[in-house]
């Protein structure tokens, strides 16, 4: 390794604008052998050459330069030809679009994600509104239905029940020093798939990939983690593919040891600072543990806190075409679990604290339904949670007649189950609002409540629709509207940033109101023109670093992020810690010799070089980076 790094440091490195110049590869290779014996040259590394190629952080494919090649002992272990980071891109989408299959192109980008990290998310950047369907709702959906057939060399932590008594040997496996965030699942209620067990790996794996996509967050910070404690789905314990532990899930005192245990290894092994987002655990567990650690442990549960941030971000928006307060809707939810909860206790917390109303008041705004029919004070059978909500009325089963009672101005749909907003009942909405707001929130797609046709049709256009999943463009009596993604993406990765980065280490019910107004906040007129009280996905990274800094600037002045001495600047201070998209150099620091002449070099034609970079952007236009 030291002769070669001795031969190679005689190469003289090119001083080039890389923008105008590309060296001739002929020229390059040429003088490295130039340099001494072919052998001597070409001996070096080798075995470090395959660590090089095998390692997802550090890998760059034809991204690697001729130098680095020979400096790292993969020369003739690629092909020839060099190519930019856009232009690895641009390559990356014309091998996309030959894919047809959503789930194919899922499996094409987690090959990406685990060999070439860099490459991957400069992808994901660049092309999030095409993208992010494919890495996260609905095609992450079909991936968690078929993962034994699917799922590649995905980076997680597998924690099952058999290893409790050792989670922190286990932690000791992870390959990276520094991690700072943890998705944590149990796959209890994956999306509205229901009990998907270590299938739903895929999910900590995709809201994960999403920090460093839509935040910024450094990828060797993150660790997904899926805690497999079994399940109770048959389908799976009968697949031959099924991957996880084959039995049903253990619940009770054992689950719940279980459970400490990850927390304290985790926070004991990376620090007080380390994150936890809860993801996807079953509506017993979700706000259990919320609970239990929300003042132990840095942490928040995403489809508690994110959830509840994302729709109230909705009702944001909506002012701005109904001009109404919070306090003046009636909400109607169908579905009473962690979803609804978290939106309906968020709402009312930001009534009593800018509505002037309150708690009382603000609850009897709102109204549950779920499988046994309507939350009222007789039922037996609720949770502490869903008490806060019973109204005092007699049972009722009929979803219908509870809108004919209640007249609610909102409808909620977070009850995992497709379909269930009828003709009948969006009709009837139509009939008791001007401009009924319709949320269909279950994932994916074919769980949401209704689609915006549905929506617009049975109430002659007059909706303002959102779904959890994307729907795309819809036309209905010749206008074409785009409804908003009402997705907990456009919050978690900013409450995320701003946790990690600031310190912050509960996120609290002024938190999740700052964060929703970050999105409502970049909702623009011609959004709201398009039927779409939200912003476009393109825009999360925006978001995230407002969601961040607003939460940083709250914290400091609550005192309740750490962060000492203070930044002066926390813009700047914030952008220092995240990702960087461009390849980093792999070159020892001694192959800089500016006094040797430079390499000659290939002036490219301006054609040629426009030609080469020709990149398609998300709004389907060509452009040139
Ligand atoms: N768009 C987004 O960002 C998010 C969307 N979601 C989606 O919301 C859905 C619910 O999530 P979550 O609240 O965490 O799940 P939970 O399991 O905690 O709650 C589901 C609720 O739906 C009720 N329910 C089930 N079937 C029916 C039915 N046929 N009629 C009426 N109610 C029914 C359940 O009632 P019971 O308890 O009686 O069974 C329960 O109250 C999921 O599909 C998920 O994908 C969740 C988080 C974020
Ligand atoms: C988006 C999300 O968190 C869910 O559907 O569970
Ligand atoms: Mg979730």
């Amino acid at each position: 390794m030291l002769t070669g790094v001795f031969l190679l440091s005689k190469i003289p490195r090119p001083q080039l604008d890389r923008r105008k110049y590309a060296p001739s590869l002929k020229v390059l290779i040429k003088r490295v052998y130039s340099m001494g014996a072919q052998g001597e040259v070409l001996s070096f590394g080798a075995t470090n050459g395959m660590d090089h190629m095998n390692n997802r952080t550090f890998y760059k494919d034809v991204g690697f330069t001729i130098e680095e090649r020979f400096a790292l002992g993969i020369h003739g272990l690629l092909p020839g030809r060099v190519e930019t980071l856009p232009e690895q891109v641009n390559h990356c989408i014309a091998r996309l679009n030959m894919i047809k299959d959503d789930l194919d192109k899922y499996i094409y980008l987690s090959y990406l994600h685990s060999t070439n990290e860099k490459l991957f998310f400069s992808l994901l950047t660049q092309n999030v509104n095409k993208l992010i369907p494919i890495v996260y709702t609905p095609t992450v959906a079909r991936a968690v239905k078929n993962h034994g057939l699917v799922a590649g060399r995905t980076k997680a932590l597998y924690i099952t029940i058999h290893d409790k008594g050792h989670i922190a040997k286990i932690l000791d496996h992870w390959p990276e020093r520094d991690v700072i965030a943890s998705v944590v699942t149990d796959g209890e209620r994956c999306l509205g798939l229901g009990d998907m067990g270590l299938n739903s790996v895929l999910i900590s794996v995709g809201k994960m990939g999403l920090y460093t996509a839509f935040a910024g967050v450094k990828p060797h910070l993150c660790m997904p983690v899926v805690l497999d404690a079994g399940t109770n789905n048959q389908t799976l314990l009968e697949s031959p593919y099924y991957l996880g532990i084959r039995q049903k899930r253990v619940t009770g005192p054992e689950y719940d040891e279980f459970v400490d245990e990850f927390m304290r290894s985790v926070v004991q092994k990376y620090g007080q600072k380390m994150l936890v987002q809860f993801e996807d655990f079953g509506i017993r567990n979700a706000f259990k543990y919320l609970q239990k650690y929300q003042n132990k442990y840095c942490c928040f549960n995403d489809d508690i806190q994110g959830t509840g941030a994302v729709v109230l971000a909705g009702f944001y928006a909506a002012r701005r075409i109904l001009d109404r307060p919070l306090k003046s809707h009636k909400y109607l939810f169908l579905g009473a679990g962690s979803a609804t909860i978290g939106t309906a206790n968020i709402t009312c917390a930001a009534m009593v604290a800018h509505e002037g109303v309150t708690i009382e008041e603000a609850r009897e705004r709102i109204c549950m339904f779920d499988l046994n029919g309507l939350v009222t004070t007789y039922r037996t059978d609720l949770n502490e949670q869903q008490k806060l909500y019973a109204i005092n009325h007699p049972p009722i089963n009929d979803f219908l007649k509870v809108i004919e009672i209640f007249k609610p101005s909102v409808l909620i749909g977070l009850c995992t189950v497709g379909s269930l907003f009828t003709p009948d009942i969006l009709k009837l909405m139509g009939k008791i609002n001007k401009k009924p707001l319709i949320f269909a929130l279950s994932n994916p797609n074919s769980h949401a409540e209704c689609t915006p046709l549905d929506a617009y049709k049975h109430t002659e256009g007059r909706a303002i629709y959102a779904s959890g999943s994307p729907f795309g463009e819809v036309e209905y009596n010749g206008e074409i509207y785009r409804p908003g993604q009402g997705n907990n993406a456009y919050i978690y990765p900013g409450l995320a940033l701003g946790a990690i980065v600031g310190a912050v280490h509960h996120i609290s019910d002024e938190i999740q109101i700052i964060a929703a107004r970050c999105v409502s906040d970049l909702v623009t007129d011609e959004d709201i023109r398009a039927g779409s009280i939200y912003p476009p996905m393109s825009k999360v990274r925006e978001i995230s670093d407002n969601i961040a800094l607003k939460m940083l600037e709250h914290g400091i002045s609550k005192k309740l992020c750490s962060l000492y001495p203070l930044p002066k600047d926390l813009k700047q201070f914030i952008r220092a810690h995240q990702y960087d998209l461009n390849y980093e150099k792999h070159l020892p620091a001694r192959w800089s010799y500016p006094d040797l002449p430079p390499i000659k070099v290939r002036k490219l034609s301006e054609d040629t070089y426009n030609l080469s970079l020709k990149c398609n952007t998300d709004d389907g236009n060509t452009t040139k980076k």
